[in-house]
């Protein structure tokens, strides 16, 4: 076998990870654990075609990490008999302090402690997963690479908001944005597909997950994003709103009595689809609709309404546009979400090959030869992305 990576993507209550090769981004096993401190723990582990189910209480991510490593020695492959030449973890949020990944040392654990209160919902699991995965595999080198680590490229004029000064300064407020190691994968693969040097190329990226956002790259930079300080701006999500009017929380405290706790919670985890439509999971948002529901109807409407208000700006923003691109969840499967986009942007000179969007799969154009600016969908690799500069850290390049 190949050297390998181990990537541990640890969320809020799951721990997804990949054994993969860095050099061809083959995956050599892969799996989750779900439900972490809450009834139902779920261990999936797939090997070589092959899924493991096990049925296990998780009460903590350390927990979690004892058993993605008991899984590889029950399972396969042996973790002892492979080249492990490191762990890489996702951390979402770096803040200012990374632009690049990072080996990891006391000190830049206590950076990503220090950046809990900006991502609540990832940084404390991100660093459990980090804690754990030091016990279980002592001698083998730990990277963080960070969601905000690509648009640490992103001018001022953009990551600037309009804000006192002393939060700016003493508070750190301005927009990081996230996904980042998603959209500098598809960014390039785009150009590839494109058959164009990546300096030349201007693109918007729409990485549409549970968690959604759209970047702006020119050249292969992030130029600018729909996420800010957290990952709560910008489109509608799964169970988050995107952009709402910052004078809600003032109206609602003075109103409802909400507090800044409830506020969160109602922002991070109350609404988006699930708000509008009753599911954050949109395969049932597009059966609801389907089946003629008025809510989930709006739903999609409010979706592609924001989705258009990125594509717009971003095309401004970039005063050209080479390539609009779908990838994640859904980006890369709902072919009636594109549709609904890019039906829109036909006055732009943008033109759906309604064929390659319902019938193809994998990497492809989904724009006629006619098209002004091509359509295109790159299945996400995030896990290759995070071994590729793992592998580039820890060989010192
Ligand atoms: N065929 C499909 N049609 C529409 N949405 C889909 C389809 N397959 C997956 N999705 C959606 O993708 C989303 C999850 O995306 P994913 O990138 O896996 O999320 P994350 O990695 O952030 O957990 C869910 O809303 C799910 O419903
Ligand atoms: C940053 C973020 O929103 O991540 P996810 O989509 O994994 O929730
Ligand atoms: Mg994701």
């Amino acid at each position: 076998m190949e050297p390998a990576v181990l990537v541990i993507n640890a969320g809020s209550s799951s721990v997804k990870y990949q054994l993969v090769d860095p050099g061809t981004g083959h995956s050599y096993a892969r799996g989750f654990v779900e439900r972490i401190g809450l009834d139902g723990g779920l261990l999936h582990h797939t090997v070589d075609g092959t899924t493991h189910d096990r049925q296990v209480d998780v009460p903590d991510h350390t927990t979690a990490v004892a058993l993605v490593s008991r899984a590889f020695a029950t399972h396969g492959p042996d973790l002892g008999g492979v080249d492990l030449l490191a762990v890489g973890h996702r951390v979402v949020h770096g803040g200012d302090d990374f632009a690049d990944p990072a080996l990891i040392t006391q000190e830049v654990l206590a950076a990503v402690e220090r950046l809990v209160p900006l991502a609540p919902l990832h940084n404390p699991g991100n660093l459990q997963g980090i804690r754990a995965t030091q016990e279980q595999f002592p001698d083998v080198p730990q990277v963080a690479v960070f969601d905000t680590a690509f648009h640490q490229t992103m001018p001022p004029a953009a990551s600037t908001y309009a804000v006192p000064r002393s939060w700016r300064e003493e508070h750190k407020v301005r927009r990081y944005g996230f996904h980042g190691t998603s959209h500098a994968y598809v960014s390039r693969r785009a150009a590839a597909l494109l058959g164009r040097p990546l300096e030349e190329v201007a693109s918007v990226i729409l990485h549409l997950g549970n968690g959604a956002s759209a970047t702006a790259v020119d050249g292969g930079r992030s130029v600018d994003t729909s996420m800010g300080l957290t990952p709560l701006e910008g489109l509608v999500m799964g169970t988050r709103p995107g952009d709402v009017d910052p004078g809600l929380a003032g109206h609602l405290a003075d109103r409802a009595g909400l507090s800044a706790e409830d506020f969160d919670r109602a922002l991070s985890k109350e609404s988006g689809l699930l708000a509008l439509a009753g599911s954050a999971d949109m395969r049932q948002v597009q059966e609801l609709r389907a089946a003629g529901d008025p809510d989930a109807a709006l739903a999609l409407e409010v979706v592609v309404h924001r989705l258009l208000h990125y594509v717009g700006a971003y095309a401004a923003v970039l005063g050209r546009l080479d390539a609009l691109v779908f990838t994640a969840g859904i980006g890369e499967n709902d072919a009636e979400l594109r549709e609904a986009v890019v039906a829109r942007l036909g006055g732009f000179g943008l033109e759906l090959d309604p064929a390659a969007n319902t019938e193809g799969s994998g990497e492809r154009r989904i724009s006629t030869a006619a098209s002004r600016v091509a359509v295109l969908v790159v299945p996400t690799n995030e896990e290759w992305e995070i071994a590729r500069q793992v592998a580039q850290v820890v060989s010192g390049g």
